[in-house]
């Protein structure tokens, strides 16, 4: 029976590189849904999919993860669509305005931590954070919140007896316990929510877990290594794009010291193609899959525990659920008007 596979963020970068591996093992098999923003974007990715495989299953879906009102209609409509959900995959993630601490970097580099500071990014990346137009931080409503409501929306399509789903989140080594704090779970008062959201999301996967697993429903992290992609280029935007290529060579030799420098979207995918292919019964809820890459170029998927515990990632899921009443309260709240219009316009007419 055909995987049914659904992709956010899937018009560039390491989700695009995904489905690409997911349909080069088996075109026939797979049966793909790119959930994006962008659907210019999205619909170039489809293209460049049905160029390599002209007899796969490809759909499109517009969904902005940091907009309530776009998640809730997207979900309708992949409910719609299927009326079952192998895969999941919350991958779609930003790091907005990015800030490289230039002075910090070449003061690791003649530290101890110079290793941890090439495979983490730990203390030289800050980010401004925005508002969306629903009044959450951007960045915990784009990698987290929106997911979070997809996976509720999406429950009755996930959840089957006799067979089992997986959500795939892509996290990042980048994720620091320091960086989260349970009375600010949006990061509002931080500087650096990218690592927040990365670390919360990491939280959520083991309540997930906790919470669904006996309806067949399993949820892992992966961390695809440092990639070249959109969102790495724009931490040094006035590096023009020959000098990221004149780079490289330092970068392959680099991966003798660390194996996180997967470098392409191909090897940063490599975790969450592995993942496709396991039972999920057998995964660990406590540790984070690494996409690596050895300096001879061969890639292979490794486990590491992540620094999480069960209390915390409880306390979470509990802010999760109340922000989501929240947001389903306005969402009835906004309906209501209409609601009161349309009988009052009845009204009159019936009598
Ligand atoms: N590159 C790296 O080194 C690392 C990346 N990651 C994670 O990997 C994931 C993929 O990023 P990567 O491939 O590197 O970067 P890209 O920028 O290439 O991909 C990010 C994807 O997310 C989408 N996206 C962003 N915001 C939204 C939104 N509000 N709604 C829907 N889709 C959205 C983008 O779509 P659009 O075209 O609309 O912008 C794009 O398709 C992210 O979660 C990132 O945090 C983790 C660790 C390292
Ligand atoms: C210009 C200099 C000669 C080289 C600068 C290198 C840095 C820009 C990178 C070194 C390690 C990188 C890294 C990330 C971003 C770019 C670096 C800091 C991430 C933080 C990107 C997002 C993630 O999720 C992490 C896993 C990455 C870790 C490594």
């Amino acid at each position: 029976m055909n995987k049914v596979v659904l992709v956010t963020g899937a018009n560039s970068g390491i989700g695009l590189a995904l489905c690409e591996r997911l349909l080069t093992q088996d075109t026939e098999g797979v049966q793909l849904c790119l959930a994006c923003r962008n659907m210019q974007r999205a619909q170039a990715a489809r293209s460049a999919l049905l160029a390599s495989h002209p007899t796969a299953q490809v759909a499109l879906l517009q969904m902005d993860t940091s907009s309530i009102t776009s998640v809730f209609k997207a979900a309708q409509e992949i409910k719609l669509r299927y009326n079952r959900l192998d895969y999941l995959y919350l991958n779609a993630g930003i790091m907005p305005n990015p800030q490289f601490d230039v002075t910090a970097f070449f003061k690791g580099l003649f530290s101890r931590k110079i290793i941890t500071m090439f495979a983490t990014g730990e203390g030289i990346l800050t980010q401004t954070d925005r508002i969306t137009p629903d009044g959450r931080q951007e960045v915990f409503a784009t990698n987290l919140f929106g997911h979070f409501l997809l996976i509720r929306e999406l429950e009755p399509i996930l959840c089957h007896a006799g067979r089992t789903s997986q959500l795939i989140w892509t996290s990042s080594s980048n994720a620091h316990r320091s960086a989260f704090n349970l009375e600010d779970i949006q990061h509002q008062k931080g500087t650096q929510p990218y690592s927040s959201s990365k670390y919360a999301s990491d939280l959520l996967s083991l309540a997930l877990n906790t919470h669904y697993n006996k309806q067949g429903l399993y949820s892992s992290v992966i961390c695809p290594g440092f990639v070249m992609t959109n969102l790495t280029y724009r931490i040094l935007p006035s590096f023009p794009a020959f000098l990221w290529t004149l780079l490289m060579p330092i970068f392959w030799l680099i991966r003798v010291f660390t194996n996180m420098f997967t470098l392409t979207p191909y090897n940063g995918a490599e975790a969450l193609f592995w993942l496709f292919q396991q039972k999920p019964e057998s995964l660990d809820p406590y540790a984070k899959y690494h996409s690596l890459t050895s300096a001879l170029s061969n890639n292979y998927t490794q486990p590491q525990k992540m620094d999480i515990d069960l209390e915390t990632s409880e306390a979470l899921y509990e802010k999760l659920l109340q922000l989501e009443s929240e947001e389903r309260r306005k969402v009835k709240e906004k309906q209501k008007p209409s609601q009161h219009f349309h009988s009052n316009r009845a009204g009159p007419l019936s009598s």
